[in-house]
């Protein structure tokens, strides 16, 4: 797709907004000539001996007035095109990044994604409120001021037509350079962004590993290079701007010259010479506002290119059109020969997995890392869809069901529990927000959260900062059961809930997870197999398959690879 037409269909609903601004623009463009050929009218009077014609004065003092009244109302116009164009292309990118969930986004670099949201978007606003604008007032304005000049007078519209064409053409030359240099630029630009966003989450790591002076390095690098590409733009954008001001303070010169010697030759009388000098200044003054703007319709190629590939993207499990109703009540949950693989390249990762979890029954995954174990949970929560078999919650499939209802039948704790920015409170009725202070409560305390969330300055209005990193392990632990239990849904995952605990935190949380899981069905995935000894069934997967299916007894009295990797924890 060629380049403008990338940007501009990011954006068609903003359409009207960007005609609107041109609109304004093109009134108050118009205001400027109306009082420049009154001027000229009044002053024509002066020159001939009349005196001032009042008439023109008085049409003066309303056009000024009017101007007033327009350039304001413009730059409303132009405030209302930015915020809106922003506003509409950040929920459509946001709605993506919904859409396409963590199947897709994990993986993705956190930076770029976050540059995509903020900068591109920024660059793309610049476009449609300002460069598009001043380019319908670039095409629309000089032709009309040459065809009026050309009406009194041929020989100066012809000429002026001539430098109109030079500034308007011959700075195409410098655009291809340009935004391929601008293109470059930017990519460095996003990519300095993600490196940077990096560094500052990995800030601990790179301390502690003595990295932190090479990190430095690679970002002062990157850094050097986007300001190099920066150099190298600006270098070719000085080269296009001194074209247009050469055809625009020459064409001016020239018209104006030609204007004075056919006064002279008296073809011209003193009031359209005067005319002439202040309308063939606003013909050309668009080519330089159109120069000046011409940086943000450069950012916003390299900025249109990304944001559109982010669009593009499909979803690893789209919506069906007519979903069914997810089944009422407790869930029982079948895999059927389910294949899956995150992409055709790295193959599949699952391999023709079936199993049987019945309404309130617990099913342990356990294998080495690797196996494939989050992955199943990821393919019932639906994050990715299966290539071949099916997946049945409550005897239904949930390829039919819409992603949001079955998502709400399941409660997920996982290893690493993310909680926002926000009050305790805020955090914890993620899951239900229309729950009670007294339903809050009850769930912290069978989460053994109560207690430590009361110690808290403000207790459950406590502002938890960024990722709460203030809270301990087993503290942020508690808060996501408590989540949990505040959600009760008739499913719950489990993926190493209590993988970073120590061992006596591990036995309260575990405490109050066999409390949660009650009248359940859980797919719980461990680590430590102790801790899923009484799962009614245990799948031991190796490489994506099942290679053992049993009570913890029996899989021991077989002796295979389950037996093994107990006696490698014990060892351990
Ligand atoms: N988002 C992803 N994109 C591509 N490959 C992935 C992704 N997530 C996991 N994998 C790959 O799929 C395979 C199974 O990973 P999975 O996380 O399911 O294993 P696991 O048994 O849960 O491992 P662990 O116990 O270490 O968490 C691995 O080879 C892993 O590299």
């Amino acid at each position: 797709m060629n380049r403008a037409k990338t940007i501009v269909s990011l954006a068609s609903d903003v359409r009207w907004h960007v005609l609107g601004s041109s609109g304004m623009r093109l009134l108050v463009v118009g205001s400027r000539i109306s009082i420049g050929l009154l001027m000229a009218r009044v002053l024509g009077g002066v020159l001939r001996g009349d005196g001032p014609s009042g008439g023109a004065a008085l049409g003066l003092a309303v056009a000024i007035a009017l101007q007033f009244a327009l350039v304001w109302a413009s730059h409303r116009v132009a405030q209302a095109t930015a915020a809106v164009t922003k506003e509409r292309l950040r929920a459509a990118a946001f709605a993506k990044l919904v859409e396409l969930g963590p199947g897709k986004i994990v993986g993705e670099r956190t930076g770029e994604i976050q540059t995509l949201m903020v900068e591109s978007i920024e660059a793309l606003e610049a476009y449609f409120s300002d460069y598009l604008p001043a380019l319908v007032v670039a095409v629309v304005v000089p032709l009309a001021v040459v065809a009026g000049l050309g009406f009194v007078d041929p020989w100066l519209g012809g000429t002026l037509l001539a430098f109109v064409l030079g500034a308007a053409l011959l700075p195409i030359l410098f655009d291809r350079p340009l935004a391929a240099k601008s293109e470059a630029g930017w990519t460095v630009y996003l990519a300095l962004g993600a490196e940077f966003l990096d560094a500052v989450q990995g800030m601990v790591t790179l301390k502690a590993f003595g990295a932190s002076p090479r990190r430095r390095r690679e970002l002062e690098d990157k850094s050097d290079r986007v300001a190099t590409e920066g150099i190298r733009t600006l270098f070719v954008a000085l080269g296009r701007a001194a074209i247009v001001t050469a055809m625009t303070l020459g064409g001016a010169a020239v018209t104006i010259w030609l204007a004075a010697t056919r006064a002279a030759e008296g073809k011209l009388d003193p009031a359209t010479l005067l005319g002439s000098l202040l309308v063939v200044r606003e013909a050309l003054r668009p080519f330089s506002d159109l120069a000046r703007a011409v940086h943000a319709s450069l950012s916003a190629h390299g900025a249109a290119e990304q944001l559109h590939a982010w669009f593009a993207q499909t979803p690893p499990v789209s919506e069906v059109e007519q979903p069914e109703p997810v089944p009422k009540g407790a869930l029982d949950i079948a895999f059927e020969h389910v294949s899956f693989g995150y992409s055709q390249r790295e193959g599949t990762v699952v391999h023709d997995v079936s199993f049987r979890a019945s309404a309130g029954e617990t099913v342990a995954l356990v294998g080495a890392s690797g196996a494939g174990k989050s992955t199943i949970l990821a393919l019932l929560l639906a994050f990715v869809a299966p290539r071949s078999g099916r997946i049945l919650v409550g005897g239904a499939n949930t390829r039919t069901m819409k992603l949001d209802d079955l998502r709400a039948r399941i409660a997920v704790v996982s290893q690493d529990t993310y909680l926002f920015a926000g009050t305790v409170r805020e955090n914890l009725t993620l899951s239900r927000p229309n729950a009670t202070p007294a339903e809050v409560e009850k769930a912290a305390r069978a989460a053994d959260a109560h207690e430590f969330i009361t110690k808290l300055p403000d207790g459950y209005d406590t502002v938890l900062g960024e990722n709460a990193l203030r809270l301990s392990g087993g503290q942020r632990q508690r808060l996501a059961l408590a989540r949990a239990f505040l959600k009760d849904a008739p499913i719950l995952v489990l993926d190493e809930p209590t993988a970073n605990l120590d061992a006596r935190t591990e036995a309260t949380i575990l405490a109050a997870l066999r409390e949660l899981s009650r009248g359940k069905t859980t797919l719980v995935v461990a680590h430590r197999l102790s801790n899923v000894r009484e799962a009614d069934r245990i799948l031991v997967l190796e490489n994506g398959k099942v290679v053992e299916m049993g009570r913890h007894i029996d899989l021991v009295a077989r002796r295979g690879t389950y037996a093994r990797l107990i006696d490698a924890q014990e060892v351990a």
